[in-house]
């Protein structure tokens, strides 16, 4: 005879944007003394494990806006209930009707909460009635949804919630076989530097342990630990209970499946079609030599990503796919998951491309290479606020192309020459031309390290107005002489391109 035993109902909890999950959430953390910790991973991931007065109960909490559609498809392959939440102030949106398809294609037991009951001006009977029209009924008119009025403000409607969610536990016998190989989805995965991929998962049977071997649809591999929500090194990890597995040959996306087996057959099989496959994405690190591109000085602007993890990942890559301005496009030359490495910053150097790290923190050892080719590297905590930035950055960028500043020419510095008081740069016209009342820019390392006027231009000792491409000459500027050998000068023709020329060093340090 099997035997079962019960495991937490894993509870989604979806809904239009603004519209009160994570307060309800907050909400129901608060109202129980959580026995345990609740470990810093799942708050990441909004996975939760709860003890409640009912037993322990594990909720996802996803986010609402549109650009997360893959966050709740995700959640909606694993949840057991879901708790749709619904402001009654707003009522029926875009995303509530995006979570009653998946509620009704994967025949989801649903609890409504509508939200926001001690707001005035509510209309409850109206929500009801939109629900009705989209195929949600309930239990009181014969369907098979509950409903429950709450506020998470003033905690209305709690008990009835919760009392809820027991009667669906009960009524769907929630329960897992022990002696079953485990089953689930991996929520989340993130490339850490020392562990290699490291992956989140849930599972709804059998238990997970350490020395199993694991296949996803993109990689397989050995459990070699298994850390539970708080990061401690545990050896079964249960049903229902979000765990870090280490192990894995490579990064496979959240959302994929993961199973158990020790069937050597299978393990060949699935070892085989990985090798044959193109290495995941996320793990390889994309090298182009040389390969410069133009865009950057036209309408679009190059951008590489790098995020913590691949749920931040996809969002912002959702998100920069449709953004667009009047200031122009962004072109993103490459992703990735994990620290920026050697390569992103020389990819980004031949790519012309800012670099738009998500949730990472700066790596230092990278501050020499990122001086010496001058890299714009942006970190970010808020998805939206990288939106703001990229606007504000498009819009200098048109800015500067607007004002089209000529350049009048090149030169390079081969020699330092001392002579009586003055200090004398010996350059080499490379391009175009420099003239007396030129404005220089002096480069070292593409970075700018002076700017202003000369003082002189002497060819053979004798002062002259102008020289020209392939001349050598002299050159003194004004206050300044701490220039070296292979500095490069930036000539610049007139003096009312001094104010542009100012805007191209702010810009440069936007
Ligand atoms: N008056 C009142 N305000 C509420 C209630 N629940 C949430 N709010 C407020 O509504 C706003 C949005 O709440 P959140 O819990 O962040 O909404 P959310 O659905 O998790 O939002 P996303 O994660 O961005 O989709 C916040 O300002 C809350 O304080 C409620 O029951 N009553």
């Amino acid at each position: 005879m099997k035997i079962k035993f019960k495991r937490p109902p894993i509870i989604g909890i979806m809904g239009h944007v603004n519209h009160g999950k994570t307060s309800l959430l907050d909400y129901i953390i608060k109202t129980n003394i959580v026995s345990k910790e609740i470990g810093n991973i799942t708050q990441n991931i909004n996975v939760y494990n709860i003890e409640t007065l009912i037993g322990p109960l594990t909720f996802i909490d996803t986010p609402g806006h549109e650009a997360f559609s893959h966050m709740r498809i995700l959640g909606v392959k694993i949840i057991d209930i879901m708790l749709l939440v619904i402001a009654a102030d707003d009522g029926v949106m875009p995303q509530t009707k995006e979570v009653i398809s998946y509620i009704l294609n994967n025949k989801i037991p649903l609890i409504v909460v509508i939200n926001k009951i001690d707001k005035l001006n509510i209309n409850i009977k109206k929500i009801i009635n939109q629900l009705n029209n989209l195929g949600i009924i309930s239990d009181k008119y014969g369907g098979e949804s509950l409903f429950v009025n709450f506020s998470s403000k003033t905690g209305e409607g709690y008990e009835q919630l919760i009392n809820n969610i027991k009667l669906l536990t009960d009524i769907l016998d929630i329960k897992f076989e022990k002696n079953k190989n485990s089953k689930g989805i991996i929520i989340e995965s993130i490339l850490n530097k020392k562990k290699g991929p490291l992956v989140i998962v849930l599972s709804k049977c059998g238990i997970l342990k350490k020395g199993n071997f694991m296949i996803t649809k993109s990689s397989y591999g050995k459990v070699k630990s298994i850390l539970n929500e708080n990061f401690k090194n545990i050896d079964f990890l249960y049903p229902s209970i979000p765990g870090i597995i280490q192990g894995l040959n490579i990064l496979p996306k959240s959302g994929e499946k993961f199973f158990i087996t020790s069937n050597k057959k299978k393990i060949k099989k699935k070892k085989y079609f990985i090798s044959k496959k193109k290495i995941n994405k996320n793990n390889k690190l994309i090298f182009k030599k040389n390969k410069s591109s133009k865009n950057y000085e036209g309408k679009k602007l190059n951008l590489i990503l790098k995020s913590y993890n691949y749920g931040n990942q996809k969002s912002i890559l959702n998100i920069l796919t449709k953004f667009y301005n009047k200031y122009g496009k962004i072109k993103i030359i490459n992703y990735s998951i994990g620290d920026i490495n050697i390569n992103d910053i020389i990819l980004c150097k031949n790519t012309n491309s800012i670099i738009i790290a998500f949730n990472l923190y700066e790596n230092k050892e990278l501050l020499n290479f990122k001086k010496k080719y001058n890299i714009k590297i942006y970190y970010f905590y808020i998805i939206y606020d990288i939106l703001k930035k990229l606007k504000k950055i498009m819009y200098l960028k048109k800015k500067r192309n607007e004002k089209k500043i000529k350049v009048l020419g090149y030169a390079e510095i081969k020699k330092k020459i001392k002579k009586e008081c003055e200090i004398i740069a010996g350059c080499y016209i490379t391009k175009g031309k420099i003239k007396k009342n030129s404005f220089i820019l002096i480069k070292r390392n593409d970075i700018i390290i002076w700017k202003g006027y000369i003082n002189s231009i002497k060819h053979y000792g004798k002062e002259i107005k102008e020289a020209k491409y392939g001349i050598e000459c002299g050159i003194t500027f004004k206050n300044f002489n701490s220039f070296y050998i292979n500095d490069k000068l930036e000539i610049f023709d007139k003096k009312e391109n001094i104010e542009n020329i100012e805007s191209i060093k702010n810009n440069e340090n936007i």
